[in-house]
């Protein structure tokens, strides 16, 4: 059988590997790409072209013939080390990089291009606006996966227990909190909370009928923070968190030590793994917050009022629960086996934190957008008065999905305005990413979900707020990875279905009964040392309408 010897052009020839090319399986130039590929761990194979002394070699024959070594080129180009900022000794690029992470990432990606690594204080991450190499990253399909090394940005709330979100994919923990969670958030599930999302935001109005009889204006996150997270302790574990008892009702304790574990640990990530293990200061202040949580949530999830008592199998349970606690309680799987409740009690936890931090930011981008991107609100308020919807209409899934603005205005505000920005995944490999980027073994990728949905070769005119791009062919069209706001692969978001039901339903309600203005000509600033992308300065005034537009005439 024949052998050639191949190396990435770009590297000495002496790295290369001598590969048997057996005419029986390599049948045309894609097989030989395929071939190669594998050998040299090359994500994407289509991307591989073949040359010696600089002249390309279009036919398998030519490349088997060869008596030179043969060089690989990955679109065109030689492989390369990823490039970035130089960077001062020790802090790296941090003062590069903060307080305006978003800003500076972007002026990186302009500088270097779709692929650049930064350090902060050691920890080294390699960040991506492609698309392409976005779907590869997410695939846990061999050569990355969610491994959070001390590099990751999770590392400092890292919970190997909780399966979902801080814990490893190769893990019990992940492979049992996975089969048994999922099924609870799945469309049919999560519809059967429409009734409870509809009085949670009825519950609030209240607060914001006085606020608006006294004339006054309020921080939006805040009011969005005791919302959200109002519906996910619901939906978690159906607890009252009282949040809109009256206007001064203080955070439940649950939701203030969330944020702070949040907060605590954007800033101790920041810094670098060795940070996170300092004996005093915001590391220790952070294992403390978590030991906490950890006891509040076992406390919780004891007191659940469970919706009956008998063990009921995963779908059928997750349509009957009354939370996600009372469901984990009694579902059982095929095997007639529960999940263990050292997994529940810690992934309950991490589900109630992304639920309602991440809901919570978004319900407040949607309201500053009302405010600021002109003739949102009137656009979204005659789509209610046209479909006939009132503050008496009972909203569900079936009339949210007769609304196409409305679904056109979340999916551009979550384009532009994402919380959620920086899930990390870890090469399982030294390997080449398209463009032929080397990423080291245990190197931690980054699809930059910000810079993606602003990526200008990808979305016309991305800084325009505009819902109605959705309709254009280009934007329907589009590669899968262009728009990801709850990532994707088997690490993607559980809780999506939850979160666009709720926003749909909060937002209509709060449209329909409230003409929302900004009080101020403060520019909108967002909090870089949150662990999600928030406005921290939104203030809003939220009045009670007395007149409605007609009807439309077409
Ligand atoms: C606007 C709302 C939301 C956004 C933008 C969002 C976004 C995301 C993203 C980007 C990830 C991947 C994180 C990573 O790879 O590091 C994720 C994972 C996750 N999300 Fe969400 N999320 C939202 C709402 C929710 C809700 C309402 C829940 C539950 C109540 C939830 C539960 C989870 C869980 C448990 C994971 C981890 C899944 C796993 O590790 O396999 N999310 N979310």
């Amino acid at each position: 059988m024949p052998s050639v010897k191949f190396y990435l052009l770009g590297q000495d020839p002496s790295t290369g590997h001598e590969i048997e090319v057996n005419s029986g399986e390599v049948s045309d130039y894609d097989s030989l790409r395929l071939l190669v590929a594998g050998h040299f761990a090359v994500l994407e194979p289509s991307g591989i072209d073949f040359s010696v002394d600089n002249n390309t070699l279009t036919e398998v024959s030519e490349v088997i013939n060869s008596q030179q070594p043969v060089a690989i080129t990955i679109d065109g180009k030689q492989v390369r080390d990823v490039p970035g900022p130089r960077g001062f000794p020790y802090i790296g690029n941090y003062y590069e990089i903060y307080p305006d992470h978003l800003g500076n990432h972007q002026r990186l990606f302009d500088t270097y291009g779709p692929v650049f690594k930064t350090s902060n204080f050691g920890s080294v991450v390699y960040q991506t606006n492609d698309p392409v190499i976005a779907n590869h990253v997410f695939n846990e399909n061999g050569f990355f996966t969610k491994q959070i090394t001390p590099e990751h940005p999770l590392f400092g709330i890292m919970d190997q227990e909780a399966g979902l979100f801080l814990a490893d994919t190769d893990t019990e923990a992940w492979r049992l909190t996975h089969k048994f969670l999922p099924p609870a958030f799945s469309p049919k599930a999560v519809r059967h909370y429409s009734p409870k999302m509809q009085q949670t935001v009825e519950s609030a109005y209240k607060v914001f009928d006085q606020l608006d009889e006294q004339g006054d204006a309020f921080n939006v996150y805040l009011y969005m923070l005791k919302l959200g997270s109002q519906a996910v302790g619901q939906l978690t574990l159906g607890l009252d968190f009282n949040h809109f008892s009256s206007i001064y009702a203080p955070l439940h304790k649950m939701v203030r030590d969330i944020a702070e574990l949040l907060e605590l640990n954007k800033k101790v990530s920041t810094m670098g793994s060795w940070y996170s293990y300092l004996p005093f200061g915001d590391p220790a202040k952070l294992r403390h917050v978590r030991n906490g949580l950890e006891q509040q949530m076992e406390a919780a999830i004891a007191a659940v009022t469970p919706n009956g008592v008998e063990d009921l199998e995963l779908q059928d349970a997750a349509l009957k629960a009354s939370c996600i606690a009372d469901y984990a309680v009694r579902a059982v799987d095929n095997q007639g086996e529960k999940l263990p409740a050292r997994y529940r009690n810690h992934s309950i936890m991490v589900a109630t934190a992304a639920g309602f931090t991440t809901t919570s930011s978004l319900l407040s981008w949607l309201l500053y957008g009302l405010t600021t991107y002109e003739g949102m609100q009137e656009r979204l308020l005659q789509e209610l008065i046209d479909n006939d919807i009132d503050d008496d209409t009972v909203l569900d899934a079936d009339i949210i999905g007769k609304l196409p603005f409305l679904d056109k205005y979340v999916k551009e505000m979550q384009r532009k305005h994402n919380p959620s920005y920086q899930p990390g995944r870890t090469a399982q490999h030294d390997l080449i990413l398209p463009g032929g980027y080397k990423i080291p073994k245990g190197g931690i990728v980054i699809p930059a979900l910000h810079h993606i949905h602003n990526n200008p070769k990808l979305w016309d005119n991305p800084a325009r707020f505009n819902p109605d791009r959705w309709d254009t062919e280009e934007v329907k069209n589009r590669h899968r990875s262009t728009y990801i706001p709850f990532a994707q692969g088997p690490r993607g978001c559980i809780g999506f279905n939850f979160a666009l039901l709720e926003v749909k339903i909060f937002l209509p309600k709060l449209v329909y009964r409230y003409h929302w203005s900004k009080v101020d000509e403060e520019a909108v600033e967002y909090d870089p040392f949150f662990q999600l992308i928030r406005p921290t300065n939104f203030m809003a005034r939220a009045e009670r309408r007395v007149k409605w537009p007609a009807k439309s005439t077409q």
